[in-house]
């Protein structure tokens, strides 16, 4: 099918639901194997797991869900401080009786079934609290306890739920948005001169030193009517568009859902939209949200208000009921306050439930992560416009799940930078038919559309689809040297970019402390050259006899020779002055940056990360380890350009 072809939508959401199962299914077998093979240590040093834990609270949180709180055991730590580990908020785990032979094989139902699964809401020094899953409020654990990262089913429900949703959708009910987004009808045609049109021509802008192609790719976004994509190359003010554009709406009086896929990249905008005073709502867990943002969250609003008082009391109860559970011996006893509980927590939830659609439903601009917007508490709540955010780093799935109660999308992104990681091996769609969800005959009807693959996101389907017409770009980058800059630009964008004036000759010596003046801080860009026999690279697979077992670091390279001159460099930049919290080292593989380690511990404030990483972010000085050398010449992935994709401002 060509992608400029009108797409039959229940055959696209049959595709989608088909790869999405293929990914959780690789994502879920991943899991297993790591954790059937190798001993909790094992998992804990790869950053899976956490070892030797005890419960130290359990209280009621968000929902009326039990929240345990672990901490590490006092027999095994000396400090009261967790070990090094890798689990992070919003993680989902489960957590389970550490067993006590180490060289047992463990299958995941077996310690599913014993366990209880629930998702990471805080990570401290001493702590990690755990949300429970419902259902699993009476778990017991005795002794010590370890948990361990699982796949993360939830998001994938929230997809499935919105391609479900899509499928069993009768033609008679498209939107017009969704007509365009299938391509079964084309975009309504805006103004060519947009300045110009009475639409949008006065506009009154609250920044007025924004360039003239995020000006422009404002007043597109303002006049189209179903679709805008902004296309926004590395430090090119994307995110500060999207700012001016928000305010532009809520003046013109719309109401917006503003996602992104991560909440980093939702907090981001939270942050540089709050000193505008406009009222803004934040969805999502408070202990994932950066602390300058809370004062936005629905959770904080709905605590400090009225009703917000009385759900507090009902909360108080239930820990109290919670807690007298431990003091009772008798059975009986116990199963009366299990049924209070219940009853508690029922009470708990409408309350809550009407105290946020109060709140949700009075908001304007309401801020949530693109699976967040799944909830509950957007539940028949309708948006003008949808603006997502990174819309090139999310599955088209996930982007879904705010639009399909859309009106109209501005997606901003740059699907020249790297997709969204894809896990399963054989993402490409077979042309074979699969049955429909429930036995729905138009849905079984529908044949899955061949070659579709998960890499292929929203922005890059409906560019294929509608062409450049839907699209403006950012062409003035804010970040890099224009030398730096030349590369991306030519390889990438067409030549198109321009290097503004405060950044396009700046170098390392004039950052605004003392830097020497030296060959290597009045070079915008050094290339070292590691070709050849000196610079040998190296496979770090972890476990050759038995590939099968699941690695726990991935099959990697490394190159030590190169790490040698790496730290060489850093060293002769700190010592021309340049701070190492300024300075980032990256590379694309993981073994290099094993390697690489020993340069935290001498420069504690350097930043050692990988490219796909650190993706996003920016530095002064940025020092790339690419690693590969071999005598055939081979690049590996290094071979995907938008991986080399520059984003730094000086790079050494
Ligand atoms: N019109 C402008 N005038 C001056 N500086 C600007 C302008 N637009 C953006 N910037 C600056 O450019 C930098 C990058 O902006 P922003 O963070 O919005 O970019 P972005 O394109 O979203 O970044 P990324 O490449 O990380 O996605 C910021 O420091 C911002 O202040």
């Amino acid at each position: 099918m060509s992608p400029k072809e009108p797409i039959d939508v229940p055959s696209f959401a049959a595709t989608q639901l088909a790869l999405l199962d293929q990914e959780l299914q690789s994502e879920i077998q991943e899991t297993s194997s790591l954790i059937s093979n190798h001993s909790p240590t094992g998992l804990q040093r790869a950053g899976l797991a956490i070892t030797n834990l005890t419960i130290s609270s359990q209280r009621t949180g968000l929902g009326g869900k039990t929240v345990l709180e672990l901490g590490p055991d006092g027999a095994t730590s000396s400090t009261g401080e967790l070990p090094e580990h890798g689990i992070r908020t919003g993680d989902i785990v489960l957590v389970a009786e550490q067993p006590a032979g180490s060289a047992k094989k463990r299958e995941v139902k077996e310690l599913e079934r014993k366990g209880a699964r629930g998702v990471v809401t805080r990570v401290q020094r001493a702590a990690v609290s755990v949300a429970l899953d419902e259902g699993k409020d009476e778990v017991l654990f005795s002794g010590r306890v370890w948990m361990v990262k699982l796949a993360d089913e939830v998001t994938y429900r929230r997809m499935n739920q919105t391609m479900e949703k899509l499928q069993k959708m009768g033609e008679a009910e498209y939107s017009s948005f969704i007509r365009v987004l299938f391509g079964l009808s084309s975009p309504s045609p805006v103004p060519s001169d947009l300045a110009a049109s009475e639409e949008v021509g006065s506009i009154e802008w609250v920044d007025p030193t924004l360039n003239d192609s995020q000006k422009d790719a404002i007043r597109f976004a303002l006049a189209s009517r179903e679709v805008a994509l902004i296309h926004g190359p590395p430090g090119t003010g994307k995110t500060h568009t999207l700012i001016e554009l928000i305010l532009q709406m809520i003046k013109r009086n719309q109401r917006i859902l503003v996602c992104g896929p991560s909440n980093i990249s939702v907090d981001n905008i939270v942050e540089r939209l709050a000193p505008h005073k406009v009222p803004i709502l934040r969805l999502g867990h408070p202990a994932r949200l950066l602390p300058s943002v809370l004062n936005h969250s629905l959770d904080v609003l709905t605590q400090t208000s009225e009703a917000g008082a009385i759900i507090k009391d009902v909360r108080a109860e239930m820990d109290a009921k919670q807690a007298s559970i431990k003091k009772t011996k008798s059975g009986r006893e116990r199963k009366a306050i299990y049924t209070d509980l219940k009853e508690l927590r029922k009470e708990y939830r409408e309350r809550e439930r009407r105290c946020v659609s109060n709140l949700v439903g009075g908001s304007k601009v309401v801020l949530a992560t693109l699976h967040g917007a799944g909830g509950y508490q957007l539940r028949n709540e309708e948006f003008d416009v949808v603006i997502i955010d990174e819309a090139s780093q999310a599955l088209e799935a996930q982007c879904w799940v705010p639009l399909l109660s859309a009106k109209k999308a501005v997606c901003a992104g740059d699907h020249l930078q790297l997709p969204p990681t894809i896990k399963s091996l054989n993402s490409k769609m077979k042309p074979k038919s699969k049955k429909g969800v429930d036995g729905d005959a138009a849905a079984a009807a529908a044949p899955v559309i061949k070659g579709m693959t998960l890499e292929t996101t929203l922005f890059d389907r409906l560019l294929a689809l509608h062409g450049p017409s839907i699209k403006r770009m950012l062409t003035t980058q804010y970040r890099m040297h224009e030398k730096i800059m030349r590369f991306p630009s030519d390889e990438l964008y067409d030549s198109k970019l321009i290097a503004a004036d405060a950044v396009k000759a700046r170098l390392l010596r004039d950052l605004d402390y003392d830097v020497e003046s030296n060959e290597d801080t009045t070079e915008p860009v050094i290339f070292i050259d590691t070709q050849g026999g000196d610079f040998p690279e190296r496979n770090e697979d972890d476990d050759k006899e038995n590939p099968k077992r699941g690695s726990l670091h991935g099959e990697s390279k490394s190159n030590e020779m190169e790490a040698a001159l790496v730290r060489l460099h850093v060293k002769q930049l700190v010592e021309a002055g340049v701070r190492p919290e300024d300075i980032a080292v990256v590379t694309p593989y993981n073994a290099q940056l094993a390697a690489l380690a020993s340069l935290k511990e001498k420069f504690p404030g350097i930043e050692l990360g990988s490219v796909d990483g650190f993706q996003g972010r920016e530095k002064e000085a940025v020092i790339v380890s690419l690693v590969r050398s071999n005598p055939d010449g081979e690049v590996g992935f290094l071979g995907e350009k938008r991986r080399l994709n520059g984003r730094s401002r000086v790079l050494a």
